[in-house]
């Protein structure tokens, strides 16, 4: 009862996601947070997902952490349940662990699920989502992210992708009938964190190459290289990379975009900067022709598909920083925290992960068609930096 009335509260103060003005250091400890965090553990079958959640469970964190099988179909639910309960009774609705853990299985509507569960059992501090290993993450993904802007309890902190050291590249470089994008690069692509597990059993030249590919599908989450998914929780939780608290940190992550060298990848991840102010509806537009109509070309005349989308920009007129997310075809334009110091410092730069992109095509584009020197400039020139007016 508690927590319907607290829902109906929160939906109508707040029906976006909340900025939250702390790091992520402090963001565990203070009560303010009103929101749950999900984070999606994702990674091709047996590349050690299961392993990490029960890593988790059993690491000493002081938090009530509600784990989720993502099953959809599979039959391996009991199995699972078993592992992560560490050979407890069969599981019927949820399990309860020792350290206050809870555990479940989500086969249908996980969303609809997720939010009885808390009706029911009350707080807990953070929500993990293991999928299979088949499953899309972004589909999951936009779905936590749709209800998070509808006024949900919950929201999207991030997306964790298990590779599999031995068996990874073999996987990433899969081909798939009729151009379809193989499951295991989607789900690095879409990784906001990207743990190299099992690296006991490959060579230091396999991991060398299993890297090098995965930088050059996804240039801008993060690596770490795990036996038993062992990793330091600081490093996968509340990564806060879909809301506006990501925006400092945002800005030294976009810096550090590498340029890939060019392997014959089918995901790959392109990055530019240009200085001056956007034109919101013009970024919306450029924005909304990537994502929905996929009608932008490459030079090859193969039509560019996004697949996820980070930016910080400046939009004319507004004081603060422009946080910009994309996943599949949903995207968002949130303002930071943060302040332009400077209008002669303004720029705006994205980061574009997907197939067929050409980063020259992209960036002419948006300095045509975004960015807010167009009408004034009759050449355009290096110093593109927009008058504010
Ligand atoms: N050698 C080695 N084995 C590992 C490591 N991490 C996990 N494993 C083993 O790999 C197997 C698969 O691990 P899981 O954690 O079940 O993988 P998963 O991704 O959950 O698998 P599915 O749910 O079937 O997709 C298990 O037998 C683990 O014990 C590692 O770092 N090194
Ligand atoms: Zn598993």
């Amino acid at each position: 009862m508690e927590t319907v009335e607290a829902e109906e509260e929160y939906a109508e103060d707040c029906p976006e996601l909340v900025p939250i003005e702390t790091n992520n250091q402090e963001a565990g400890n203070l009560d303010f947070i009103i929101k749950i965090p999900v984070t999606i553990i994702t990674g091709y079958l047996g590349a050690g997902k299961t392993t990490l959640l029960n890593y988790i469970l059993t690491e000493q964190h002081n938090r009530k952490i509600a784990v989720i099988l993502n099953e959809f179909g599979e039959g391996s639910a009991v199995e699972k349940s078993l592992s992560i309960s560490q050979g407890g009774e069969l599981y019927e609705e949820w399990l309860e662990l020792r350290n206050g853990c809870l555990c479940c299985s989500v086969k249908d509507n996980g969303l609809r699920a997720i939010e009885n569960l808390m009706q029911k059992k009350g707080k807990f501090d953070y929500i993990l989502l293991e999928t299979t290993g088949l499953a899309d993450p972004g589909a999951v993904a936009s779905m936590f992210w749709v209800d998070a802007e509808l006024g949900s309890d919950i929201y999207l902190d991030g997306i964790i992708t298990v590779v599999d050291s031995k068996y990874g590249l073999k996987h990433l470089t899969e081909e798939k009938p009729d151009g379809l994008l193989n499951e295991a690069t989607r789900q690095v692509a879409l990784a906001d964190m990207i743990l190299i597990n099992k690296t006991d059993l490959v060579s230091e030249e396999e991991l060398n190459k299993l890297r090098t590919t995965i930088r050059s599908i996804n240039g801008l989450g993060k690596v770490l290289e795990t036996q038993r998914s062992r990793v330091h929780l600081s490093n996968i939780l509340d990564l806060h990379a879909y809301d506006s608290l990501s925006g400092i940190s945002l800005q030294k992550k976009l810096q550090h975009v590498p340029t890939a060298p060019h392997l014959d990848q089918s995901i790959v991840t392109v990055t530019f900067e240009v200085p001056g102010s956007a034109k919101e509806e013009c970024l919306n537009v450029f924005i909304q022709n990537l994502l929905w109509e996929k009608n932008v070309q490459n030079k090859d005349g193969h039509c560019m598909e996004v697949i996820r989308l980070k930016g910080l920009v400046s939009i004319k007129d507004k004081p603060q920083q422009v946080i910009v997310q994309g996943i599949h075809e949903l995207y968002d334009l949130e303002e930071s925290l943060v302040c332009w110091k400077d209008d002669a410092e303004r720029r705006s730069q994205l980061v574009f992960i997907g197939k067929n992109l050409d980063k020259e095509v992209l960036k002419e584009l948006f300095l045509t068609a975004v960015a807010e020197t167009e009408e004034q400039r009759t050449a355009p020139g290096k110093d593109q930096v927009c008058p504010s007016h």
